[in-house]
């Protein structure tokens, strides 16, 4: 089942086109990471996504209907969009800030913080222990799995997410994209954007690569993440590793 998808769309920065005809499709069951060199547009592209930017041109559907003609409540139920790592977050307790998730439902205060999707956010993000702990007192990955949380809360088939790994250590990058793919063997159609080349390899069903604004590859990690594709876009070598899991390693 096709739950979001995007076709040709572009977006200036002044005069320049910094997303150029961008299309992709996200289907239920599927992580998609979105790949590419600093600013290839991977933010802006997942905003327009996130229908939080309007494409200037190409259109985006969002469970089958155009996304400008979708209003922002009904989009909170449909998608959840996690930021890059922005501003601190005000000095709440945690669960009360994850509690924000179920506003799209109509539901505040206590109502929300105990519905049981918030309990079950805390409890899949390894957060219950600091619930009630002031939010602003987080560390930089506790604050992404916070941020991971509320988005559970919601509970939207659809989640987007700009760098959620990017503060991790590497216990916590690699649970966070193991809970993505438990998150998408449950229906969930997940697009995250990525620098690790290695655990997109590993935990993506899909990858699109872009570069300066426009897709320059969509499929399979094995057949993004090639040789020339990896010199070209990156001016980085891929070096091969018999054996190993994940089989190459990156080389300037
Ligand atoms: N608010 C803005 N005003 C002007 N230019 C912008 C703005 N935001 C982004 N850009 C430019 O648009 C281009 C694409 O930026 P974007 O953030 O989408 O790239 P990215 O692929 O997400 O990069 P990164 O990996 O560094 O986060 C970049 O050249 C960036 O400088």
């Amino acid at each position: 089942m096709i739950l979001l998808q995007a076709e040709r769309t572009s977006f200036r920065r002044g005069e320049r086109r910094v997303v150029d005809a961008a299309s992709l499709t996200l289907r239920a069951g599927r992580v998609m990471g979105l790949i590419g060199p600093n600013g290839a547009g991977k933010s802006t592209f997942l905003r327009m996504l996130a229908g939080l930017l309007r494409p200037e041109s190409g259109h985006i559907r969002l469970a089958g209907r155009d996304i400008s003609e979708i209003t922002a409540h009904q989009r909170a139920r449909q998608l959840a969009f996690i930021p890059q790592e922005g501003q601190k977050p005000p000095p709440m307790p945690l669960r009360a800030l994850v509690a924000l998730g179920r506003l799209p439902h109509g539901q505040t205060g206590e109502r929300a913080a105990s519905h049981p999707a918030v309990h079950d956010a805390l409890t899949a993000t390894g957060l219950l222990d600091l619930r009630d702990r002031p939010a602003s007192h987080l560390s930089g990955g506790e604050r992404a799995r916070m941020n991971l949380a509320r988005a559970l809360a919601t509970a939207t088939p659809v989640i987007l997410a700009d760098e959620p790994i990017a503060a991790l250590d590497p216990a916590h990058a690699l649970s966070m994209m193991h809970l993505l793919r438990v998150l998408a063997a449950q229906g969930k159609g997940i697009i995250v954007v990525l620098h690790d080349l290695v655990l997109a390899a590993r935990f993506c069903d899909e990858l699109v690569l872009m570069d300066n604004g426009a897709v320059v590859r969509h499929g399979p990690p094995a057949g993004v993440l090639r040789d020339d594709l990896m010199r070209s876009v990156y001016g980085v070598r891929v070096r091969r590793i018999e054996n190993a899991v994940i089989p190459w390693s990156l080389d300037r």
